[in-house]
């Protein structure tokens, strides 16, 4: 059974439920403190939270810990890397994804339930979906607001949009370009996105719509 570190810097807040979600998936998960190393293991989760408490940029005092020279060790061998929220933030500050999350187009903290559209299923994370798939999940963020100059060398994830995938400006959250919800790398194994697919992965959670997200991730490191 593949095997996932939960890595928990000060401030992380969401390390519980992602475990709860890996294992509901079927995989090995144990949460790793940031000063600890990454041995043996199949894949990481940078989980969602308020590191460092947002200081200077969401993500970027995380980024720059000693663990995520492994992360990124582990990310050119091709293991599963996934950033959640904060996660993604983690990921972009770090160089492993392209781009930068900048502060909410109205700048405040988001908390609500939102659609997807699965653009992507060629990645370790979205195997499971249907391309096109629209899909239920909750965002909570003040920083989601993807940018980057150049999405040559990036594959579109999730998109915001309506409940019938139709991708407009009414359903873009935070300013996000081109409704951009999550991006992966072009190998498609480290992914970051700002919705939380821990959040909506049992149905009294009011969707179960995530869960594919870990189990996808599980299937993929079992190869
Ligand atoms: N839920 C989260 O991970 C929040 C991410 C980050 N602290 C933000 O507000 O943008």
């Amino acid at each position: 059974m593949p095997r996932f570190a939960v890595i928990v810097f000060p401030g992380t807040n969401c390390d519980f439920e992602t475990v709860e979600a890996i294992k509901k998936a079927g995989g090995e998960v144990e949460r790793v403190w940031y000063k600890s190393s990454l041995k043996n293991f199949d894949g990481v989760v940078l989980p969602g939270g308020f590191s460092y408490a947002d200081y200077l940029r969401a993500g970027a005092i995380s980024a720059r810990a000693e663990i995520m020279q492994e992360v990124k060790a582990l990310a050119s061998e091709g293991k599963p890397i996934l950033g959640i929220c904060n996660g993604f933030q983690v990921l972009t500050e770090s160089g492993l994804l392209p781009g930068a999350l900048r502060p909410n187009k109205i700048p405040r903290f988001l908390c609500k339930w939102v659609h997807l559209k699965v653009s992507d299923t060629q990645t370790a994370f979205t195997q499971f979906y249907e391309e096109g798939e629209v899909i239920r999940m909750p965002i909570a963020h003040a920083e989601g607001n993807y940018y980057a100059d150049d999405l040559s060398r990036v594959k579109i994830t999730f998109q915001y949009s309506d409940e019938k995938g139709n991708i407009v400006d009414e359903t873009n959250p935070n300013g996000s370009l081109l409704n951009i919800a999550g991006i992966s790398n072009e190998k498609g194994n480290v992914l970051g996105m700002m919705p939380h697919p821990e959040r909506a992965s049992d149905k009294w959670l009011g969707s179960e719509d995530g869960l594919k997200v870990f189990k996808s991730m599980v299937e993929y490191a079992k190869r």
